[in-house]
C-alpha cells in the first residue's frame, strides 16, 4: 500500500472547506488512524478567488472539476458540489470508470445513481463511500452496515432533516410563523440551495431511501418513498398535538411488510405525531436522529449534527480514512448483484392512529357529516375538539381536529374520498400517523 492517499476536491463551499480545515487540524490524529497520509492533490469549485479562510495554494487548481479523472496522481476524488445530475455526476461517472475513488456526501446523486455508481466501483474494484449524505455527521450508514451487519433490521426511522426539525421545534417553543422561521434556518446554512428540497421532505427522502437499502438489503428505490413535507403545518396543529401528549416532527420511516408472503419495502416520509415520552420528541433544532431496530441487538438511537461544515467534513474524512485502511466493504453493504429488487408495499395495508384536521364552513350538519363518512368507512374517532372563534364571527371557517384510533390507513383514506369535495370543508384535510 503506498504510504499515501491522494485526493482532489470538487466543490469547496461548507462542506469542501470544512473538509480542508479538518485535515489541517488534525493531520497528525488522522494520519494515525489512517495508517498512512491523507494528501490533497487538488482542488476545483466554481470560482478560484474567493476568500474560504482556507490557504488553496499547497493545491493544483483544475477549473473543469472532471480533469480530475484523468490524473495519475490522484487516488480518490471527493464529490462535494451537489445536485442529483449535471457536474456532480459526470465526475463521479468519470473518476470511477477511470478507476478512482470516490468520496461524496451528494445525497441527491446517491438517492438517484447510487446503484450505477456502485456497480461502476464494484466493477473497477475501487472503493465508494457517502456517510455524510445520510444525517451528516452521524456514523449511520457505518453503524449499520458494519456496526449492525449481524442483524436483521426490522425498522429504520428517524429525523433525517435538519431545516424541518428545526422550524417544527421553533415553531412549538417559540410560537413563531413558518415562514419566519424558515428564513432563520437559511441564514443558519441549514438549508439546501432550494429550500423546497427540505419543506417538502425530499431531502428526507433522499436520504431515507439510501438507510432503507443499507438496511434492508434492497435496490434503492427513491421513487417509491411516499413523501409529503411541513408545509401545510400550522401553529394550531403544534399547539393540538401538544394538548394530546405529542410533538411534531418530519421523519423518515421505513420496513418490510411480509403479510403478503413476500417482502414490501415501505419508505415514507410525513410529519408525524410523536410521544413526549418518545426519545425523538427531544430531539430539537438541526439536530437528526436515527432509530434502528435489530432482531438481535434492539434499538439503536444515533443523534448528532446532520449538517454544517464541521460534523459534515468528519464524515467525509472518516470514509477517507476508511478507504486508506483498505476497508472494502461495498457501497451499500451487499454486492449489488445480492441486493433485492425492491417491491413497494400498499401504505393501505398499514394500521395506525391519525390525527387529521378539517377546516369547515360554521353550520348545522357539518360535523356529523365527517363524522357520518368515518363512521361509513369504519374510522373509529377516539377524540375531536372543534375550535370555535375567539370572536364567534358567524360564518367563518372553523378548526376541527380529531384522533383516531388505530386502523388501516386505507379506511382513512376511503374516508376522506367521501368528503373530497364537500362544499362542508373549506380546504383539504390534513392527515398525520402517530408514531407506534
Ligand atoms: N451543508 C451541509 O450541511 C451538508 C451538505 N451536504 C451535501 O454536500 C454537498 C455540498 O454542500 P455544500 O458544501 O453545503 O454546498 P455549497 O453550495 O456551500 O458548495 C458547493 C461548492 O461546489 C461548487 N460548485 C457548484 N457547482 C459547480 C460547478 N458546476 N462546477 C464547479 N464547482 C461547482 C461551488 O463553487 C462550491 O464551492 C451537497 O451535495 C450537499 O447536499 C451533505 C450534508 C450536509
Ligand atoms: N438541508 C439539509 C442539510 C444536510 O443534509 C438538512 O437540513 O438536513
Ligand atoms: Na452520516
Amino acid at each position: 500500500m503506498a504510504e499515501t492517499l491522494r485526493i482532489a476536491l470538487a466543490g469547496l463551499g461548507t462542506v469542501g472547506a470544512g473538509v480542508l480545515r479538518l485535515l489541517e487540524d488534525n493531520g497528525e490524529l488522522i494520519t494515525a488512524r489512517a495508517g498512512r497520509r491523507i494528501e490533497v492533490v487538488a482542488v476545483s469549485a466554481r470560482e478560484r478567488s474567493k476568500d474560504r479562510g482556507v490557504d488553496l495554494s499547497p493545491y493544483a487548481w483544475e477549473d473543469d472539476m472532471t480533469a480530475f479523472a484523468g490524473r495519475d496522481d490522484v487516488d480518490v476524488v471527493v464529490e462535494l458540489v451537489g445536485g442529483s445530475d449535471g457536474p456532480a455526476l459526470a465526475l463521479a461517472r468519470k473518476a470511477l470508470a477511470g478507476g478512482k475513488g470516490l468520496v461524496t456526501a451528494n445525497k441527491a446523486m446517491v438517492a438517484h445513481h447510487g446503484l450505477e455508481l456502485a456497480r461502476l466501483a464494484e466493477d473497477r474494484g475501487t472503493p465508494m463511500r457517502y456517510e455524510a449524505a445520510v444525517a451528516g455527521g452521524i456514523p449511520v450508514i457505518k453503524g449499520l452496515g458494519e456496526g449492525a451487519a449481524a442483524n436483521r433490521i426490522e425498522r429504520i426511522y428517524g429525523i433525517l432533516n435538519g431545516t424541518c426539525n428545526y422550524i417544527l421545534s421553533e415553531m412549538e417553543t417559540t410560537g413563531r410563523d413558518f415562514g419566519e422561521v424558515l428564513a432563520d434556518a437559511q441564514a443558519l446554512g441549514y438549508a439546501e440551495a432550494d429550500p423546497a428540497f427540505d419543506i417538502e421532505g425530499v431531502d428526507a427522502a433522499h436520504k431515507l431511501a439510501i438507510l432503507a437499502s443499507v438496511a434492508f438489503g434492497t435496490e434503492l428505490d427513491f421513487a417509491a418513498v411516499d413523501t409529503s413535507g411541513i408545509t401545510r403545518i400550522r401553529s394550531a396543529d403544534i399547539a393540538q398535538a401538544r394538548a394530546l401528549g405529542y410533538v411534531i416532527r418530519l421523519l423518515g420511516i421505513s420496513d418490510c411488510d411480509e403479510s403478503g408472503g413476500e417482502r414490501r419495502l415501505f419508505q415514507r416520509v410525513a410529519p408525524c405525531l410523536v410521544p413526549r415520552s418518545h426519545p425523538l420528541a427531544s430531539v430539537d433544532g438541526p439536530t437528526n436522529a436515527v432509530v434502528a431496530e435489530g432482531n438481535h441487538v434492539g434499538r439503536l438511537l444515533f443523534e448528532g449534527a446532520g449538517a454544517g461544515d464541521g460534523p459534515t467534513a468528519s464524515a467525509v474524512v472518516a470514509d477517507l480514512i476508511d478507504i486508506a485502511r483498505g476497508n472494502a466493504t461495498a457501497p451499500f453493504s451487499l454486492p449489488v448483484a445480492s441486493l433485492e429488487a425492491s417491491k413497494p408495499a400498499d401504505p393501505g395495508n398499514r394500521r395506525s392512529r391519525a390525527y387529521l384536521r378539517f377546516m369547515v364552513a360554521d353550520r348545522p350538519g357539518v360535523l356529523a357529516e365527517i363524522t357520518a363518512a368515518m363512521r361509513d368507512a369504519g374510522v373509529s374517532i377516539e377524540s375531536m375538539i372543534q375550535q370555535g372563534h375567539p370572536d364567534d364571527t358567524d360564518g367563518d371557517p372553523v378548526l376541527v381536529t380529531m384522533v383516531t384510533h388505530e386502523g388501516p390507513e386505507s379506511s382513512v383514506t376511503a374516508a376522506l374520498n367521501v368528503l373530497d369535495g364537500s362544499p362542508s370543508l373549506v380546504e383539504e384535510p390534513l392527515v398525520m400517523r402517530l408514531l407506534g
